[in-house]
């Protein structure tokens, strides 16, 4: 049976744990078939992202719509979106093609610290594609640029939420991986009516490059298989809980989370 179809629109990681990479393994450890709009090549490792080169803002246009056009498209995510130019020509693209539910994560850099955009993008981010989203996925460090919230509890990130619902999308999920001082991780969805805390157990690891890509790869998946916006971020919170528990250490920095137990026992 031909299985329901995700796009991602986002960048390569080299080192093969965030970026596209992440995205296609979480697509395919939920049962849907991934398809790509490649946006930069970084050339990146464990230690961190050494540089990259974008990809032509029509190449992307038209990658999108190759594969929107003949193959169709369930739900979308964005990644790694690199330059405002590319965040302009995906907005409008997006007026032309039929994706489905779209999940917007405001990539602005790496764990490592390392811009994945250029100046002034992230601008761009948050007014031509926040409007067109169903779900944004903001870490700590994003939401503090795009709002000058610092979240350091419950309170803040329900302040959090209501200041991002105000740029358009229809949903938020506030990630409280790098709140500090907490036993769980909360991660807060709201739809402005409804105020979700998702709690999970916070796991001693030092290994968590790609977490962000794989959790809202993860719910973009159940997006496309018909889930609910509450239930996609629920499961997507499972999933990334369980690639966490089992991050590996791969090179002499930072880990990659790992989807490989949603193969079953090797
Ligand atoms: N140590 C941990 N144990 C369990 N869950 C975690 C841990 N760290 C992060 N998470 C969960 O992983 C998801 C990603 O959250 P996070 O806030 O780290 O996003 P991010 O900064 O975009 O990710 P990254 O930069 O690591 O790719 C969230 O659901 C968060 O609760
Ligand atoms: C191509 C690409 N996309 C996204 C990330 C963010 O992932 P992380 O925050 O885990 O470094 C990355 N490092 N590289």
């Amino acid at each position: 049976m031909t299985p329901k179809t995700a796009l991602t629109i986002a960048g390569s990681d080299s080192g093969g744990g965030a970026g596209i990479q992440a995205d296609l393994r979480t697509f395919f450890a939920n049962g849907v078939h991934g398809l790509v709009a490649l946006t930069a090549v970084t050339v990146q490792n464990s230690l961190g992202v050494q540089g990259f080169t974008e990809i032509p803002a029509d190449v992307v246009t038209a990658q999108i719509k190759a594969v929107a056009s003949d193959m169709g498209v369930n739900a979308a995510k964005t990644g790694m979106l690199a330059t405002a130019e590319i965040i302009r020509a995906v907005a409008k693209t997006l007026d032309e093609v039929e994706v489905g539910p779209f999940v917007v994560d405001p990539v602005a850099a790496s764990m490592t610290g390392d811009a994945l955009l250029r100046e002034d993008a992230l601008e761009a981010i948050r007014t031509e594609l926040f409007p067109r989203a169903t779900l944004i996925t903001p870490n700590l460090d994003e939401v503090r640029l795009l709002t000058g919230v610092s979240v350091v509890d419950a309170a803040s990130q329900c302040a959090a939420a209501e200041a991002l619902l105000e740029f358009g999308s229809r949903w938020v999920l506030v990630k409280g991986g790098h709140m500090t001082g907490t036993a769980d991780c909360v991660d807060l969805l709201s739809d402005g009516r409804e105020y979700i805390s998702l709690s999970g157990p916070r796991y001693e690891t030092e290994n968590t490059h790609g977490g962000g890509d794989t959790l809202a790869s993860a719910i973009t998946a159940s997006l496309a298989k018909g889930a609910s916006v509450p239930d996609a971020v629920a499961a997507g919170k499972k999933f990334i809980e369980r690639c966490v528990a089992e991050a590996y250490p791969l090179g002499a920095g930072v880990g990659p989370v790992s989807p490989f137990w949603a193969l079953g026992p090797s």
